[in-house]
């Protein structure tokens, strides 16, 4: 600092000594207590970061010891000669991959002979010495686009040095080709550019990967299928056995696919390690006797965590119990079947949670009281009993039912059982029911029947099965947290627009559609969306974290145009955009109905080119202008400052024919094209990962081949080298 000037945050630092002392001191006074301050500053600063390394590591040991809890051997029996090392690794974004790996543990456990399992999650990669392993089985799920989950994505980039691009980028139709095959060629890795961590492995190590995912998105299974490939790249070898691409929650397959692997484990020699400890197990019986932070971990296990992330790294086991700061509602509903959905603010305060635009929050529900209270009617029960959870843990059957299970996606197995404990008439209508069924109690009709029906439809549909609590644990699904995408700019950003007056509070927001529907005549309300909109008040606590969504992020630099595309509440993580790139909405002062104001004259609203300097381009679309145009208020502000182009698609409001937001693609296409071919725009798409981000994509081909003048395939190529230059983001998801 020149001149001895103060640094300038002294200014606002409320405690600072420096601001205290220069309005009282002489200057030599100040001059020391200069040096007074740089000490303390520096101390403070020298305590903050062995604090911060405290947490670190202490965060790191507890999740590592978690994460190996998981082994249902006794480790001290297994490092005998003989003994087979298997690693089972899970990455996962909602805890199914996890489940998997866990059954896959269990079952490798008891059916294989010198067979150690242990389970870790992708997140603590970095402890591993793949080399030591004899066999790594990977269960691994895929999220976003057609991406690795967030605590894969280091794993990943870790195994992505030194092999070949194409490798990683493989379209999924040829990875599926591959999976299938055992034997295909290896691809090709530079063992010299590699990771030092994967350097070691051969084909000595071998390796299995099953993939978890959804038909209906459009990179199935995508994520444990690039896995593979880096595998059999480290390696030079094939998986053990064809790669398992499970759709959905189809335990029939992913036990077939256990099946064909402990097969496989069966015929394979059984490889004696070199040294008899396990290191993971030294690991973590050192984390258990210390009792200092000491980095006891092998390979500094959490070195390359960053600790100012660490420090505000809210899980979904470890949430912040956010304050709801606003709510309100951005749809008008006029008739039965008009959508609901409401705006929710939570404060953050100064809990240091931090995100992006792009991101989404993780909320953590609650059931509906009325769901609950039925329930324990039903199973006779008092909510002050307690109850065990799967990890032991004794808690009141009341907080049990409220936060923990899933008292509405019901698995089939659940008839399995009951069937065991009805009467006569009941079985044999349980016989009918499961006729036809897997080995899980999984067949269509089971489905349909259990579609319609919550667990006390269930429960009062097999009343003599007289069940306890107790009995229906191992059958309930874990309630899991809902995702929202963040439907404002964090602080940070909105702090370093130009058109911030002032210093905003630290909030987030999440745009809701609101579920609630009619089965066997009954209202039926969805877990989160209505805990949300109806059930937390104002100021009530919900319990929060925030997913991070690397793949849908806004260009560096402002001036690159965007073209945004997001009908319902696929809006939600534009307004973010919007906020970061212009600053929150310049709203007109209060009194202007939300709904319709400052609409152009037929309805349907588009900004004059005239006023146009904006390199934002929205496409919204809805079904009523005057019922779900959701911020409505705000995107016409912008639009009328000039700062958004805007069109809109009202499916509804015309009478002969519905019009989507492909349709205005469409429309827009030379200009769009010009945009994207000659402004280098990036493409941003948020919606139902069904038939609208379909038509999109298939609008957005047709707009590259006739204003491109290119073939079909050629189109195909052209969109492919945008996905590559992350100017094509998708954030969609199956409804
Ligand atoms: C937002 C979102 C995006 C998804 N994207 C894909 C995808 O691109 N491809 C796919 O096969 N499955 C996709 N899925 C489905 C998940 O992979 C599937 O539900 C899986 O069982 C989740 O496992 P996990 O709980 O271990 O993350 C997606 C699911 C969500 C919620």
């Amino acid at each position: 600092r020149k001149n001895g000037s103060p640094p300038a945050e002294s200014h606002s630092a409320p405690f600072s000594v420096w601001g205290w002392l220069a309005g009282n001191v002489s200057k030599n006074e100040n001059e020391r207590a200069r040096g007074v301050e740089a000490e303390a500053r520096a101390k403070l600063a020298m305590e903050q970061r062995s604090a911060r390394r405290m947490k670190q590591t202490s965060r790191g040991q507890r999740v590592l010891k978690e994460a190996l809890e998981f082994c249902p051997h006794d480790y001290s029996d297994t490092h005998g000669e003989g003994t087979r090392r298997v690693l089972v690794l899970y990455g996962t974004e909602y805890g199914f991959s996890k489940e998997v790996a866990r059954k896959i543990a269990e079952t490798l456990a008891e059916r294989v002979a010198d067979c150690a399992p242990r389970v870790l999650s992708t997140a603590f990669f970095n402890v591993l010495e793949p080399a030591r392993e004899n066999v790594i089985v990977m269960a691994c799920s895929t999220t976003g686009d057609g991406v690795v989950p967030n605590d894969a994505r280091d794993l990943h980039e870790a195994m992505s040095a030194g092999v070949e691009e194409e490798v990683i980028a493989m379209p999924s139709e040829a990875a599926e080709k591959m999976a299938d095959d055992t034997q295909s060629a290896a691809p090709r890795c530079d063992k010299h550019q590699a990771n030092p961590l994967f350097k070691g492995m051969s084909e000595q190590n071998k390796f299995a990967v099953i993939a978890l995912g959804d038909r209906a998105y459009a990179h199935y299974c995508r994520g444990g299928l690039v896995f593979e490939r880096l595998f059999r790249a480290h390696t030079s070898s094939s998986p053990l056995v064809s790669t398992g691409m499970i759709n959905q929650e189809d335990w029939s397959a992913i036990d077939a696919w256990i099946d064909s692997l402990v097969c496989a484990l069966d015929k394979e020699p059984v490889l004696r390690q070199g040294d008899d400890d396990d290191y993971l197990l030294s690991s973590v019986l050192e984390l258990d006797s210390s009792s200092t932070a000491k980095t006891s971990v092998s390979k500094s296990a959490f070195a390359n965590d960053n600790p100012a992330e660490l420090a505000v790294n809210y899980t979904r086991s470890r949430p912040y119990i956010a304050a709801v700061a606003e709510r309100r509602m951005l749809t008008k509903v006029l008739e039965h079947g008009d959508k609901e959905t409401v705006h929710i603010e939570f404060d953050l305060g100064n809990s240091g949670l931090d995100y992006r635009c792009g991101d989404a929050v993780g909320v953590l529900p609650a059931n509906c009281p009325d769901i609950v209270t039925d329930l324990l009617v039903e199973l006779a029960a008092n909510s002050h009993d307690t109850i065990q959870m799967r990890n032991g843990e004794e808690m009141s059957v009341q907080e049990a039912l409220t936060f923990h299970f899933d008292l509405k996606n019901l698995k089939p197995d659940l008839l399995l059982f009951i069937r065991t404990r009805v009467n006569s008439t009941q079985r044999a209508l349980l016989d009918d029911l499961l006729d036809g069924a897997d080995p899980h109690g999984k067949s269509e009709k089971v489905l349909s029947y259990l579609h319609e029906r919550e667990i006390g439809d269930v429960l009062a549909d097999f009343s003599s099965a007289n069940l306890q609590l107790g009995d229906l644990v191992p059958y309930l699904k874990p309630l899991l947290p809902r995702y929202y995408s963040i439907s404002s700019a964090p602080r940070a950003a909105l702090d370093h627009s130009a058109a911030i007056p002032t210093q905003l509070p630290a909030r987030l927001a999440a745009t809701v559609a609101v579920l609630k529907y009619e089965t066997l005549g009954r209202q039926r309300k969805g877990v989160a969306t209505t805990f949300l909109a109806d059930r937390v008040q104002v100021g009530g606590k919900v319990p929060i974290f925030v997913s991070r969504n690397m793949d849908f992020r806004l260009p560096a630099s402002p001036s690159v145009p965007v073209i945004m595309i997001g009908p319902g509440t696929g809006v939600a993580p534009f307004r973010a955009f919007l906020q970061e790139r212009l600053g929150p909405a310049p709203l007109a002062p209060q009194g202007k109905s939300v709904f319709g104001a400052y609409g152009s004259e037929n309805g349907a609203s588009e900004s004059s080119s005239a006023t146009i300097q904006a390199s934002n381009w929205l496409f919204f679309g809805c079904r009523h202008e005057a019922r779900d145009f959701l911020y409505a208020d705000e995107l016409l502000a912008y639009e009328r400052s000039g700062g958004l182009r805007l069109v809109t698609a009202f499916s509804r409001d015309q009478a002969d024919r519905k019009v989507y937001v492909q349709d205005r693609l469409k429309e827009h296409g030379l200009a769009l094209w010009k945009e994207i071919d000659t402004g280098r725009a990036h493409v941003y798409v948020c919606g139902d990962a069904g038939k609208m981000a379909a038509d999109v994509h298939t609008a957005l081909l047709d707009i590259f081949k006739q204003h491109g003048e290119m073939s079909q395939v050629g189109a195909e190529m052209y969109m492919a080298g945008l996905e590559k230059e992350h100017r094509y983001q998708r954030d969609v998801w199956a409804s």
